[in-house]
């Protein structure tokens, strides 16, 4: 296929998978590899969105558990997507792309405040957007803000590469057992709580009618096979199964 599969995508990295396996929050082969990633994909003529999650810092929920306040861990949490985010613009920049991190919460010292039609500006001149700082509203996730982002930046795809090759009948981390799902619908998604996504982010793709796949971040290449045509992880889709 000489063309991509649609000419603009939103990109939800789990933030989780950039972690090292000594533990350290942000492994630079991983955001180099995704890098380079994202680089093709811009010059197969792809305008690449991103959202890049947070859990290899921190996630609100983890530290409201441990007695924190729940907006106070939430902010927490949001600046530190913007630093996955900042991480993945200057790895960007190394490949020779141009690449603007938008912040949901106004930090302009250190990177443009979110406007849409900006944003949709930058991905028309073939810069890629990197959507940080979430929603910036607590009690939300990452998931939801690629939802929005991609609604918003009128995406053609919403992809959500994490650690697991798709969507399956029970979390596939906790169950040997469970059945992976190539295709199914958001309202199956939904009723069998599936729990890959979460409720709001689905519930925002199906009823703006964007197709979703959840993919693997650690299979190298998939992103760009999947968009020169080739069925990769699971589909989640408005309508009739297929
Ligand atoms: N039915 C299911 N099918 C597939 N994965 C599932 C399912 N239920 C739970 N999961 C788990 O959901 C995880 C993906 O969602 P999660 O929110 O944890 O990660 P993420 O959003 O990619 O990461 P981060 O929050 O760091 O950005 C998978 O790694 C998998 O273990
Ligand atoms: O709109 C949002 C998005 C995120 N948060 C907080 O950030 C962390 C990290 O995001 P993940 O999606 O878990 O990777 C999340 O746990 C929330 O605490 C938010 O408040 N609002």
């Amino acid at each position: 296929m000489t063309k991509p599969i649609c000419q603009r995508i939103l990109l939800k990295l789990s933030g989780e998978a950039l972690m090292s396996e000594a533990g350290g929050s942000i492994d630079s082969d991983i955001l180099n590899r995704l890098a380079a990633e994202i680089r093709e994909l811009s010059d197969f003529g792809v305008q690449v969105g991103l959202v890049i999650g947070g859990g290899n810092i921190l996630r609100g929920a983890d530290k409201a558990s441990q007695g924190l306040d729940r907006v106070t861990s939430d902010q927490m949490g949001m600046l530190a997507t913007v630093i996955n985010a900042l991480a993945m613009q200057d790895a960007l920049e190394h490949q020779g792309l141009q690449a603007r991190v938008m912040s949901a919460l106004k930090i302009n010292q250190v990177c443009e405040d979110y406007i849409r039609r900006r944003a949709v500006r930058h991905l028309e001149k073939g810069r890629v957007v990197i959507f940080a700082a979430g929603t910036g509203n607590p009690f939300f996730t990452t998931d939801s803000a690629a939802s929005l982002r991609a609604i918003e930046i009128n995406a053609g795809l919403m992809i959500k590469a994490t650690k697991v090759k798709g969507v399956y009948s029970d979390d596939p981390a906790k169950n040997k057992e469970a059945v992976f799902y190539p295709h199914l619908t958001y309202d199956e998604a939904l009723d069998q709580r599936l729990n890959v996504m979460d409720t709001t982010a689905l519930v925002l793709c199906r009823d703006n009618d964007i197709p979703m796949r959840i993919m693997n971040i650690f299979e190298q290449g998939a992103v760009m096979r999947l968009m020169k045509g080739e069925e990769i992880g699971s589909l989640i889709e408005r309508g009739n199964k297929k």
